[in-house]
């Protein structure tokens, strides 16, 4: 085929998607009462929409690049779904923030549906019951409470500080098993020991399950979702065994430790938790089964965040050995050398304040946060956004803003300092935005900080080294996931001193 041809060819082709395109915009406009158009968006093709251009990960950094050419606010239509990206703190605020009709969730076949997620507080549409769950958990988790988990937090950080001393290579294993004692105690009263504990195997299978159908693309039915319906015997429909083996392992994962709580309750030994408690004041029909809901939630939607986020420390540390300095000059100066960091010595500790939030801001855990679902027309800035549309916040891309935050790659607590210091804060925007800020953030910014005082005031974290001695660079890369955590590096974690070592010890000793 000759060259000139080609290009006819393809020439046409573009011809023919852009003018499917802009019949698809006015199709909108006129089902749209004001005739405000569609916000910009890449060309959709018939059919499939924008899906071609979407990657299975990352999604973030091409919308950040969109941004750049369409602007704050990103249409594009996914098959038959509307979807909108926010790129902008604003444009989050305004919509996410501050009105209600972006409260909902999107219904998901795989996950919701057939795993049976679709009644955690994460996935549960905005409603009733969703305002039920929020209800019960509040008195829990809302900033004035946290601190009743401070001994519980402090002692199991202490064994987690321990383990660190004990294996420093398997410090993400450690951290796991820090997050998962510290939720099964608070939620239900579970002493965790170690990680083959029944109850915590059962909750990192069950999330596991999750996790690997959540991702884009994972699951046809999610595109699909008249598939839902083929039996589990037709070929192809392995989809259906999947699902089934996820919601066993979800229902055992919720069942199995109310259950322990509930036994407890009969016997007159249950140990106060959240789930003692709420089963106690919440006596209406149903409450039993929201309360299992919220427990499973709580656990799952704890585990990875907290991990993710303990991680990405460890990175950083590595990374910025200035930062890690000063942060620990500053907790020998406040703290000394002879006792632990506790809860007590928090306010005087701004530079590990300023620490957390560019930790938070520097590998954010949830980059585009968990998308929302519009339940009406809604018109902004001049355009109209269809109901029913997925709206996300680009929070990567809001975190790497460098107007905002100059030389965004770099870790640098010192652009939060200073009393006056008006740099927009992370924690405005990494736990969400509106009514579905995260349900678990006043106990999740407390853990962070024990956390991460403790291993400062411990421990030493710099670059792995190779057979002859030289520092061995980590890769940056992320896995890119909806959870992000960083691909799996090496470090070297080594006590500041005996006496820290021994402190450690003593503590444990203490503790058990
Ligand atoms: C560093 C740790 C964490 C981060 C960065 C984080 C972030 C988030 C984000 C971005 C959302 C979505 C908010 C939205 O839709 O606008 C969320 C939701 C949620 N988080 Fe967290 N989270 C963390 C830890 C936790 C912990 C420790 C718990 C429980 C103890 C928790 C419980 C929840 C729940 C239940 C939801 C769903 C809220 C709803 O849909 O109503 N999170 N979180």
């Amino acid at each position: 085929m000759a060259f000139s041809t080609i290009i006819q060819l393809a020439l046409g082709a573009v011809a023919l998607y852009v003018a499917l395109d802009i019949q698809h915009r006015k199709r909108a406009r006129v089902s749209n009462p004001q005739g405000l158009p569609l916000p910009p968006g890449p060309v959709a093709l018939p059919f499939i929409g924008c899906v071609l251009h979407l990657p299975l990960k990352s999604s973030w950094v091409l919308y950040e690049k969109w941004s750049k050419i369409y602007g704050d606010i990103i249409y594009m239509k996914v098959f038959d779904k509307h979807m909108v990206v926010l790129n902008s703190i604003k444009a989050a605020n305004d919509l996410l923030g501050k009105r209600a009709i972006y409260a909902d969730r999107m219904r998901m076949e795989m996950a919701g549906e057939l795993m049976g997620w679709s009644n955690s507080v994460t996935l549960i549409h905005y409603g009733d019951r969703w305002r039920r769950y929020r209800r019960i958990i509040h008195p829990a988790f809302n900033s004035g409470v946290v601190d009743q988990y401070q001994s519980s937090q402090q002692r199991v950080v202490v064994e987690y500080l321990n383990d660190l001393l004990q294996a420093p290579d398997s410090f993400v294993q450690s951290i796991r098993l820090m997050s998962s004692k510290l939720i099964m105690w608070v939620m239900y009263g579970i002493r965790v020991r170690d990680a083959q504990d029944e109850y915590v195997v059962l909750s990192e299978e069950a999330i596991k399950q999750l996790n690997e159908v959540i991702p884009p693309g994972a699951a046809m039915v999610e595109l699909f979702p008249f598939l839902r319906h083929i039996p589990a015997w037709v070929p192809g429909a392995g989809f259906q065994r999947r699902a089934k083996l996820g919601r066993e392992t979800a229902r055992k994962m919720a069942d199995a430790p109310l259950e322990y709580v509930k036994q407890q309750l009969a016997l007159g030994s249950a140990t106060p938790c959240f789930a003692t408690k709420a089963l106690q004041e919440n006596t209406y029909e149903g409450a039993e089964e929201d309360i299992k809901h919220i427990g499973a939630s709580m656990s799952a939607a704890a585990g990875d965040t907290t991990v993710s986020t303990l991680t990405s420390f460890f990175l950083a540390m590595a990374l910025f050995p200035e930062v890690q300095k000063r942060a620990q000059s500053e907790i020998d100066r406040v703290v000394g050398t002879g006792r632990l960091p506790s809860f007590g010595d928090r306010q005087d500790l701004p530079y590990i304040q300023c620490l957390i939030k560019e930790l938070l801001r520097w590998r954010v855990v949830l980059p585009i946060g968990i998308g929302h679902r519009l339940t009406e027309d809604d018109y902004y800035e001049g355009y109209y956004i269809p109901k029913g549309a997925l709206v996300v916040a680009n929070v990567w891309g809001i975190s790497q803003d460098e107007s905002v935050y100059p030389d965004p790659q770099r870790f640098s607590p010192e652009r939060f300092e200073g009393e006056k210091n008006n740099t927009l804060d992370p924690f405005s925007y990494t736990f969400g935005l509106g009514r579905r800020i995260c349900a678990g953030m006043h106990f999740a910014n407390a853990t962070l900080y024990l956390n991460i005082v403790s291993v400062l005031a411990t421990f030493n974290i710099s670059k792995a080294l190779d057979e002859h001695g030289r520092e061995i660079e980590p890769d940056l890369t992320d896995e890119g996931g909806i959870i992000n955590h960083p691909l799996p590096f090496k470090c070297r974690i080594t006590p500041r001193s005996t006496a820290a070592a021994n402190l450690i010890l003593t503590a444990v000793l203490h503790d058990s």
